[in-house]
């Protein structure tokens, strides 16, 4: 083999011509791993992932710079039944997204079987019918190859089942970073040509409050159970660089409201004699910190906003 000629260089002389963008979208039922696989395409920390469901609420974009491509992401809530006001307002939210897209990939996590949820999703993603659909294995380290080839057929009859057609199906493991790559170039492919969308660099395009308040909300999921995550919105009042710092030694000021529903969530939140609290503003802190690279201060209230879920006015200024 050591006698075959060297690979031809690489051209980039047609890339302008050659070059795609556009917007790719992962859908999936809750933890089916659409957040922690947008974080693993784009290479840094920008949807938040929990082990709890449902908890991707904003819709973060990551970006994927590449030199032949521009794959935008946007991350999307869980869709699921409504029960709720809020229910119906991401579902809605979920639907306009499909359809503005280039290409929806929807995940289904190899470890579980296929499932009336997702049967539901792939129901309600063929209503879109313009939208390219390509299908993601998730979390192939968490199965057995049988159990992956089976997992894959079933896709496959989900498909044919639904009237769905996939472009593709993909096996991918985010956390291992197995085929990552592989799924970035098929979502590329599915791309109309054009040019960049945003400046190079950039990888999210989603204000930094609500990355910040994302990390906040995310720390304060830590460890409670049951309904509570549902129950928990987080607003940054204000944000800004303190001034009189000197130039080497910024501070980032982060005032937060942690909203929950009851006095009985309150007190979860704030925990005996604020020591919860304060376990979540400092997780919170260093994350907000490496996210963007600067000291920050976090100071954090828990206020209650009763059943904000289901009142308009209040889900308007918690920004859904
Ligand atoms: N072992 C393994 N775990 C994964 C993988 N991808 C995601 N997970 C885990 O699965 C859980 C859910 O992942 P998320 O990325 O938050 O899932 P999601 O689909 O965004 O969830 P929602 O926000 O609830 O819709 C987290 O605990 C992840 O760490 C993977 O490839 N392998």
């Amino acid at each position: 083999m050591s006698d075959l000629p060297p690979p031809a260089p690489p051209t980039f002389g047609d890339r302008a011509e050659g070059h795609r963008s556009g917007f790719a979208s992962f859908v999936g039922r809750p933890n089916a791993g659409k957040s922690t696989l947008t974080n693993a395409l784009v290479g840094r920390k920008v949807a938040i992932t929990s082990s709890k469901p449902q908890t991707t609420r904003t819709v973060v974009r990551g970006i994927v710079h590449r030199d032949d491509a521009q794959l935008v992401l946007v991350d999307t809530p869980g869709l699921h039944r409504p029960r709720t006001l809020l229910g119906e307002r991401l579902n809605d939210l979920v639907t306009t997204t499909w359809a503005e897209v280039d290409v929806v990939a929807v995940c289904f996590p190899a470890n579980e079987k296929i499932g009336p949820g997702d049967r539901f999703i792939v129901g309600e993603l063929g209503k879109v019918r313009r939208t390219t659909k390509v299908a993601v294995a998730t979390k192939t380290d968490l199965a057995t190859p049988e159990q992956l080839a089976e997992h894959l057929l079933a896709i496959a009859e989900l498909g044919r089942e639904t009237d769905t057609e996939w472009a593709e199906i993909v096996p991918v493991s985010a956390t291992a970073g197995s085929q990552v790559d592989l799924l970035a170039d098929l979502l590329v492919a599915q791309l109309p040509e054009g040019p960049p969308l945003y400046p190079e660099g950039e990888l999210s395009d989603t204000p930094e409050e609500a990355i910040v308040a994302d990390l906040v909300r995310e720390a304060a999921l830590e460890g409670v159970r049951d309904e509570l995550p549902h129950s928990i919105a987080v607003v940054v009042e204000e944000m800004g660089l303190r001034p009189d710092r000197p130039e080497d030694k910024p501070l980032l000021d982060v005032h937060a409201t942690v909203f929950v529903e009851r006095d009985s969530q309150k007190g979860i939140v704030i925990g005996h004699k604020g020591s919860r609290l304060k376990e979540i503003g400092s997780t919170a802190r260093v994350q907000i910190a490496a996210m963007l690279g600067t000291p920050v201060h976090l100071s954090l209230r828990v206020k209650v906003a009763k059943d904000w879920q289901r009142d308009p006015r209040q889900l308007r200024r918690l920004g859904f």
